[in-house]
């Protein structure tokens, strides 16, 4: 049986370094968790008394501002981190995804790439060798894959990389935004890959701040601020809820006043170019 679930899970991380007053009250204004009172090393808390329970065949979105927890999470339930209080259980091998380009070695070929990214994402050199030559069609990088992966451009390794990750077979697919930003048209191309291996997937848990991809990637939502779940349910339903909030924080919040200036100044350059609207 795949799943992942949590019960009372906490993650705090101690901030050995921030020992000054001055450090410690600028640790706890820029951080998105909560610093505990008292302590003689400040503490980050940045997941507070989680349960989740996330079973198979699950697709669930995360979202939340800056600071709020989502990678935390992510690395939690990848067992990347073990929660300090509280407790973790997951069944399922775990492929984490947080960099697409992590361990991929500028010194060796595209070829030895494919073959060693795929291993680190707990496929086996045999199976990776067997699905090398579609991810080598899929990349259009051609004789480019003998070369050294130093000689390639941003975009062939994004190419390179996304190949590998979309062909493994994951029980668990910890999926973090970063996929989100690679570069519109290949994504695209790359769209149908995703959707298929989202679909052989046991479960999916993929933190975003793109509303469209988790719209079209997950069923279900949670909603994280300081490290504690806000609301927890469909996915249009969380992230319109999590929107909402948004815009309005934007409205009213005085940090925003020079948004709301370039937005306002916007409008009405918008208003006045179009014919009917402008000056008379
Ligand atoms: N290694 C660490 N040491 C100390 N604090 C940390 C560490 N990692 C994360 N934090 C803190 O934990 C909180 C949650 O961070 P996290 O990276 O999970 O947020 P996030 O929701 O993924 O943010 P973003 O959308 O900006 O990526 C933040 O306050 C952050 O400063």
């Amino acid at each position: 049986m795949i799943g992942v679930e949590l019960c009372h899970a906490f993650v705090e991380f101690p901030v050995f370094d921030a020992k000054s007053r001055s450090l410690k009250k600028r640790v706890l204004r820029s951080a998105g968790g909560a610093i505990r009172d008292g302590a003689k090393v400040p503490v980050v808390t940045a997941l507070q008394d989680l349960t989740v329970s996330i079973a198979e065949g699950d697709r669930v979105g995360l979202v939340g501002h800056n600071g709020a927890g989502k990678s935390t999470l992510l690395r939690l339930l990848a067992g990347i981190y073990e929660p300090t209080r509280g407790s973790a259980w997951r069944s399922g091998r775990v492929a984490p995804v947080f960099d697409l380009g992590l361990g991929l070695d500028p010194e060796t070929s595209g070829l030895e790439n494919i073959l060693v990214r795929g291993m680190f994402l707990g496929m086996t050199r045999k199976q990776m060798r067997a699905r090398a030559g579609e991810i080598a069609e899929f990349t259009e990088l051609g004789d480019y894959l003998r070369m050294p992966l130093r000689t390639y451009s941003t975009g062939m390794r994004v190419r390179l990389a996304l190949g590998v990750v979309t062909s493994i077979d994951p029980e668990i697919l910890v999926l973090d935004e970063g996929i989100g930003a690679v570069d519109a048209d290949f994504l695209e191309r790359a769209r149908s890959r995703l959707h298929e291996l989202i679909a052989r997937c046991g479960l999916l848990v993929f933190a975003s701040h793109t509303e469209d991809f988790l719209l079209d990637l997950c069923d279900s939502a949670l909603w994280l601020e300081s490290g504690r779940i806000v609301q927890a349910g469909a996915v249009a339903e969380v992230v319109g809820a999590y929107r909402r909030r948004a815009v309005r924080t934007l409205e009213s919040d005085p940090r925003f006043e020079h948004v709301r200036g370039e937005h306002a100044a916007r409008r009405s350059i918008t208003a006045s170019s179009e014919p009917g609207t402008g000056r008379r």
